[in-house]
């Protein structure tokens, strides 16, 4: 299975920088050895409003894109973008429930199996987040995390769907810090979820993958405990992105 290495963008970037920054990353990919050979799968998840364009550059690559957000209906909600939309723009992941909206916007385990099903039943990927609030230890930090994950994906398994699921594990105490989780705790909480991942029997290149101020030189450190990585601020600079690829075709 390819490791999966991508980044949201969050709101950082303008229209010209995201458009900068996705022609220097996508060509990139295209011609690192590492994507080329099917050892990485990237993906890049924009504002909405790049979605088409990220998504027009990216077109004849195996470069992902994304959504940072899904409403889980269509209808009268004013503002909101709906998992269909996002599919006809040129999406294929939807990032769910990320700690920013959990803390910002009220978002819950509950929002986010609605999101889940709606992401599913439309075809698409969903990259669910999870991770605990504190920092203590990797049992506890483990425990919170499966109870997250069974909650976030009850309405889907309910309803009898099946598809592609990416986990991405984000301790909310290791975003936008100095420094990622300690390499031990990732890898044993990430390989918890991944065994609960299993047993809920979504498709088999489902995974586990982490994010939280993680940058290069952590990748072979968790790998193959987490199965790529969810890029934040270190992905600003492409050559950051380029650096983990070449760890990546190492590893691999
Ligand atoms: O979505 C990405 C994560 O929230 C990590 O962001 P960060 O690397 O800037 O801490």
């Amino acid at each position: 299975m390819p490791l999966l290495i991508g980044t949201s963008l969050k709101l950082y970037f303008g229209r010209e920088r995201t458009s900068t920054w996705s022609r220097a990353v996508i060509e990139d990919c295209r011609t690192h050895p590492a994507v080329s050979e099917g050892r990485v799968e990237p993906f890049i998840v924009p504002s909405f409003l790049s979605i088409p364009e990220v998504a027009a550059l990216a077109e004849g690559t195996p470069v992902l894109v994304g959504a940072q957000d899904v409403h889980w209906e269509e209808g009268p909600y004013t503002g909101e973008v709906s998992a269909p939309q996002l599919r006809d723009f040129g999406a294929t992941l939807v990032e769910i429930g990320h700690a920013e909206r959990r803390r910002l916007f009220g978002e819950t385990d509950e929002t986010a199996a609605r999101k889940v099903r709606a992401v599913l039943a439309a075809g698409l990927v969903p990259l669910l987040c999870v991770g605990e609030t504190e920092r203590g230890s990797a049992a506890a930090a483990a425990l919170a995390g499966i109870t997250q994950l069974a909650a976030s994906l009850r309405l889907a398994l309910e309803d009898g769907l099946s598809g592609r699921v990416i986990v991405a594990y984000e301790p909310v105490w290791a975003i936008g810090v100095a420094e990622p989780a300690p390499d031990a705790h990732i890898r044993a909480v990430c390989t918890a979820l991944r065994i609960e991942l299993d047993r809920a029997g979504f498709a088999a290149d489902s995974a586990v993958i982490y994010g939280g101020s993680a940058g290069p030189g952590l990748l072979g450190r968790i790998a193959p405990a987490a199965q790529g990585l969810f890029l934040g601020r270190s992905a600003h600079d492409p050559r950051a992105m380029r650096r983990i690829l070449d760890e990546a075709l190492e590893l691999t």
